[in-house]
């Protein structure tokens, strides 16, 4: 029995970046998720941030009113953005640490640190009809307490893996490949993501049980070369690829297993 395939959730965050570089109304995150969709995106998610630095109430709005697929609205734990969420009641909502002087996400969500707020934020969230995830570090104290919380879903945060190389890289993918099978293990679905590009996802989409992988600065960057859809496409084309030779790597150790 296959396992479902990987889902791709496209991040336009940074559409709306080069949008609020010169205050036009262009290019509008909008038309790039209805791109990104017929592309092949299974879902679209952006990061309303405190400081508005890219994504906007409006577009918020317009694209509750127009995706064909889903959102996956990213947001941190206030009561601001809580509230919103209500209004809005996306499908999914991200729980993501912000920091006002950061260039993008840093760490992961501190759940264990902070486990009454975030188990408030995902009641609320849950009563608004909105699936809770949790942006967190690949860390097995995260995990557990993000099942305290009572989050259906987590995203285990890929930045350190992405942004290492060589054997620090290989440590870092094997803390993903285990926190994926405790989460797996205690009933939660997982996720992943932050800085994930063409030439590293494919390693993160052979982990098994991955559900969704979200994606964002890279595919608009190649974007810029290739075109929105083109650049969804080669993406999905990558991850179904990183899937593929998981599944083989998975039924290999298994034949070797049993022939021994
Ligand atoms: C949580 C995460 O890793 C990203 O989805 C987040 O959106 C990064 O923030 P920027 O998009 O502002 O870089
Ligand atoms: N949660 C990760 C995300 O949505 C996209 O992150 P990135 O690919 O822009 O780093």
């Amino acid at each position: 029995m296959y396992p479902p395939r990987i889902l791709l959730g496209v991040n336009i965050d940074h559409v709306a970046t080069l949008r609020q570089a010169r205050g036009t109304r262009y290019p509008d995150p909008v038309q790039a998720a209805l791109l990104a969709e017929e592309a092949g995106a299974d879902g679209i998610t952006i990061h309303l941030r405190e400081d508005r630095r890219h994504i906007q109430e409006r577009d918020v709005r317009l694209l509750a009113e127009t995706l064909n697929t889903r959102m996956n609205l990213e947001m941190a734990v206030t009561g601001e953005m809580l509230t919103l969420a209500e209004q809005m009641r996306p499908a999914h909502v991200c729980l993501v640490p912000e920091k006002r002087e950061e260039l993008t996400t840093e760490g992961g969500l501190d759940v264990a640190g902070g486990l009454g707020a975030v188990s408030d934020a995902c009641r609320r969230l849950a009563a608004a009809g909105c699936e809770a995830s949790l942006f967190i570090d690949p860390e097995p104290a995260q995990i557990e307490a993000a099942v305290k919380a009572g989050a259906p879903v987590i995203e285990l945060h890929t930045g350190a893996y992405a942004e290492a190389t060589g054997e620090a890289a290989r440590r870092e993918y094997a803390r993903l490949c285990r926190a994926a099978e405790q989460a797996l293990a205690l009933g939660l679905v997982v996720n992943a993501g932050h800085g994930l590009h063409y030439h590293n996802v494919e390693a993160v989409a052979a982990i098994p049980g991955i559900n969704e992988l979200n994606i964002g600065h890279a595919i608009i960057a190649r974007a810029l070369f290739v075109g929105l859809k083109e650049a969804v496409a080669e993406m999905k084309r990558l991850i179904v690829a990183g899937q593929e030779a998981g599944l083989v790597a998975a039924i290999e150790a298994h034949d070797h297993e049993h022939d021994h």
